[in-house]
């Protein structure tokens, strides 16, 4: 099966390229196993992508490419209209938000503290440099991931649900052009899932300029504003395009290797896979 085309027919001319990759591969130096081989892939503002793909597919190898964690073997990719290899990835990382569970956080920091630490990119506070318009706006972000409660609560007593939402305030305090989501709906429960995705949701309409990249392994957890789908098997591109011509039946049970049966209602997805 053939990718389809990278780019939305309706995506408005003016819309800027964000990240873009370009023959991508990944392999490990010590056993040459190859992670990614020829990602071509383009992301553009106001886009809402989902990544999708088995485990070890190369999901969160693609994130970090594009969050300037890491570098290609072989290939182009440009973030933020700089390549990487050829800009200081410090300064970019800092105009990129990124959102994993593997981030460290100071387990008594409160929320506000948790999002401010997101100004200066730093796992611990730096008062001195959070003026009194920055710690305003972190708590303007507090209210608007529906968490201004959580402002004095430790972060380590806070629910997953509470956490993913701290940090993604957290990740909105540099105004990234681009937030990146690896998995921010593990282990949440389904009040807490949903409302994530509302969260998400309501961001991709007050923000029509910025554009998100999330990794999940359940199509349920798409957000109705996820409008684009990159599926990966084995490191290569399976299919990448707007979401009704890749979240289907046969992309996806193509993508994962065993019969999916893909439905849409109101804007969400279902995905029930059979047996081999
Ligand atoms: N630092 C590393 N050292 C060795 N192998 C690695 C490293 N990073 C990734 N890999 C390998 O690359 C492949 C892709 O990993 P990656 O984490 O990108 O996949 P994924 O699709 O995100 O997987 P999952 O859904 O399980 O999180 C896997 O086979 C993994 O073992």
């Amino acid at each position: 099966m053939t990718p389809t085309q990278p780019s939305d027919p309706t995506t408005p001319g003016a819309a800027r390229v964000i990240a873009a990759l370009e023959g991508v591969g990944v392999r490990r130096y010590t056993t040459g196993q190859v992670i990614l081989d020829g990602i071509d892939w383009t992301v553009r503002s106001g886009e809402h992508w989902a990544l999708l793909g088995a485990n070890g597919a190369g999901k969160t190898t693609v994130l970090r490419l594009i969050g300037a964690l890491m570098f290609p073997t072989v290939g182009s990719v440009e973030v933020l209209g700089h390549r990487l290899g050829s800009v200081d990835v410090r300064e970019l990382r800092a105009a990129i938000g990124l959102v994993s569970s593997a981030q460290k956080v100071p387990q008594d920091a409160t929320g506000h503290t948790v999002v401010l630490t997101g100004a200066t990119g730093t796992v611990q506070p730096l008062w001195r440099k959070y003026d009194e318009a920055t710690r305003e706006r972190a708590h303007a972000l507090l209210a608007e991931l529906d968490c201004k409660e959580l402002a004095d609560r430790p972060y380590g007593v806070c629910s997953g649900g509470q956490r993913a939402r701290l940090l993604i305030a957290r990740a909105l305090m540099a105004d990234p052009s681009l937030l990146l989501l690896d998995e921010p709906f593990n282990a949440l429960d389904l009040p807490s899932r949903e409302d994530l995705i509302d969260a998400l949701h309501r961001l991709a309409t007050g923000r029509p300029e910025l554009a998100t990249v999330t990794v999940t392994h359940h199509l349920e957890e798409l957000s109705p504003a996820i409008g684009h789908a990159l599926l990966l098997r084995d490191g290569r591109v399976q299919a990448r395009g707007p979401v009704d011509e890749v979240l289907t039946g046969e992309r996806m049970t193509a993508c994962f290797g065993r019969p999916i049966e893909v439905s849409r209602h109101e804007g969400r997805w279902l995905a029930r896979s059979g047996r081999r």
